[in-house]
């Protein structure tokens, strides 16, 4: 039986970055938490401990950091690709780099120049990935948050000795949207394009009448890739947060689609690709230690 090391990187994980930039009274912030690993020739330290080709995770960190005050950080994609073509670019042994970004909203409160609100739980996100001289950026956002009151139904579904469920259609449908896109080609403005997508996710999660999560996890995808050049693929992770009708005939009284439990758990997972038949091929776009 031979033992050989497997696929290996290494970084400093979910480093927190606030900077504070000025324009005279005015203040704007970033509220960023970045992610660095690293990859390579990487074989001396895990089989016998000698660290001559490991660029320390402290040492990462601190390049955030001083990369941070260097130049402004301006969007996460160009701060992940800078970081990214630094670390693959200064040491020998290192051939590849992915740097993960998620960027925390704040709000101005109005009429304030330097005080802000957290905008909530939604955040930016990047995954930018370098090997050698080339570079895939996977952008998107975590928990948008959405709920229509109408405009969708449920019914159609096999029942059997274990279905409960009544068929409806009229119900609340409510989802937690995590989206990944993959961008393709060149010169890509991506404060724009995230822009684009996120509204274009909204009014389609708002505009198309659902028949099921899946239809508009589906629609929303496609909308992105028809409206979206730039995007190649678009993952959506959809958590169907049911809002059930509470039965409040013991009352004696009619629910008119009106009064709903909101449960917590458990919940639907709705979750699917959906890609353009003319895309960029994918490389190493999504390409994690968990997916080797
Ligand atoms: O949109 C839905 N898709 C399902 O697959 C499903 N399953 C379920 O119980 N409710 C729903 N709703």
């Amino acid at each position: 039986m031979a033992i050989t090391l497997g696929p290996n990187q290494y970084g400093k994980a979910e480093v927190r970055l606030v900077t504070v930039q000025r324009e005279g009274t005015v203040h704007h912030l970033k509220d960023l938490t970045v992610s660095t690993s690293l990859r390579g020739d990487l074989a001396a330290t895990h089989l016998t401990g000698d660290n001559a080709d490991v660029v320390a995770t402290d040492t990462q960190k601190n390049t955030v950091y001083a990369f941070a005050k260097e130049a402004p950080v301006g969007e996460i994609e160009d701060f992940a690709l800078r970081l990214g073509h630094h670390f693959v670019g200064s040491f020998e042994h290192i051939t590849g780099a992915r740097i993960l970004i998620d960027e925390h909203g704040w709000n101005r409160i109005s009429g304030h120049d330097h005080a802000f609100s957290q905008a909530g739980s939604e955040k930016r996100t990047t995954a930018v990935t370098v090997q050698g001289d080339q570079a895939w950026v996977v952008s998107g956002l975590d928990d948008l948050v959405v709920l229509k009151s109408t405009g969708s139904e449920f019914h159609g579904f096999p029942r059997d000795k274990y279905t409960t469920l009544a068929e409806t259609n009229d119900r609340i449908l409510a989802t937690a949207v995590t989206a990944r896109w993959r961008y393709q080609g060149d010169g890509i403005d991506w404060a724009t394009s995230h822009a684009e997508v996120r509204r274009i996710l909204l009014e389609t999660f708002a505009d198309k009448h659902s028949l099921s999560l899946q239809q508009t996890l589906y629609a929303m995808g496609e909308a992105v890739l028809k409206e979206r050049e730039e995007v190649a693929e678009v993952r959506l992770s959809l958590p169907n947060k049911h809002h059930f009708l509470v039965d409040l005939s013991p009352f004696g009284l009619k629910n008119d689609n009106e009064v709903f439990y909101a449960a917590d758990r458990p919940y639907g997972l709705i979750e699917g690709v959906v890609l353009r038949d003319d895309a960029e091929d994918a490389g190493l776009a999504w390409h994690t230690l968990a997916a080797f």
